[in-house]
């Protein structure tokens, strides 16, 4: 595992909205090529982190690094190409698979061939008989797939995942789990994948972040999880700290 050449790193990062600091000196990495999950109580700013590095809100001070250069020098449509975010709940427009697919490229004027619609289908694990699909007839565990193949159009080289499987049955979650593992493999895709699931967070993870009110209070290759140095993140593991 390296953390030199990392694919985001934040630099004493903070945050405040409404005269509230939400992040604190954050100050770590996401490594190139791994998955690295994100945990911490709920309030700890883990969602505030992602929308930082895909331009939703920026830093009150440091800065974020994307590939080496400074999140300011991207444009928004740039940026966007090159991190893509999937939420718990994936926002849907009315109508078919197939439209919803389209979506991002449709808002840069351009189109999707069925061919490529097809293709995105296939690596999310969906037939492509799906893009006649009205999205409403989609289970949670496809409507996620569906996010997921979304986010790939652009073919993004770092992934923000926020909860994806927090409301998915454990049949579906282990489907996205492998989906996630065989994105990361097959196209050397950067994962950050927020869960509140410990388990999932050790298992799938080469790399974690532990988040606590507004600070990064450990990070390190997964396995840390077991042992914490930190007392804080013992207590969190240890389920005290909710
Ligand atoms: N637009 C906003 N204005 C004011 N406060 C905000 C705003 N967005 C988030 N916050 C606050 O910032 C803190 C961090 O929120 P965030 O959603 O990033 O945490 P989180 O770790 O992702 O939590 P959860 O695990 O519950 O999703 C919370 O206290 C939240 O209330």
């Amino acid at each position: 595992m390296t953390t030199a050449n990392p694919a985001v790193c934040f630099k004493s990062v903070h945050f405040s909205k409404e005269g509230t600091h939400i992040l604190r000196n954050v100050t770590g990495v996401f490594p190139k090529g791994q998955i690295t999950t994100v945990v911490g109580p709920s309030g700890a700013g883990k969602t505030t982190l992602f929308k930082l590095c895909n331009g939703l809100d920026s830093p009150n001070d440091g800065d974020i690094f994307i590939h080496d250069s400074s999140i300011s020098s991207y444009n928004p449509v740039e940026l966007r190409r090159n991190v893509g975010i999937a939420l718990q709940k994936a926002t849907m427009i009315s109508g078919t698979v197939e439209k919803n697919l389209a979506l991002p490229l449709q808002l840069q004027g351009k189109t999707l061939s069925d061919e490529r619609a097809g293709e995105l289908l296939d690596i999310a694990g969906l037939d492509a008989s799906f893009l006649d699909r009205d999205v409403k007839d989609l289970s949670g565990g496809q409507r996620q797939k569906l996010s997921i193949a979304r986010t790939l159009v652009n073919e993004p080289d770092i992934l923000l995942l926020d909860e994806i499987t927090s409301s998915l049955d454990s049949v579906s979650r282990q489907d996205v789990e492998k989906l996630i593992t065989a994105i990361n493999q097959d196209y050397g895709t950067t994962i950050a994948w927020i869960t509140h699931d410990l388990q999932q967070a050790l298992t799938i993870g080469d790399y974690t972040w532990v988040m606590m009110d507004g600070e990064v209070v450990e990070t390190g290759e997964s396995n840390f999880l077991i042992e914490p140095q930190s007392e804080r993140v013992k207590q969190f593991v240890e389920g005290e700290v909710k």
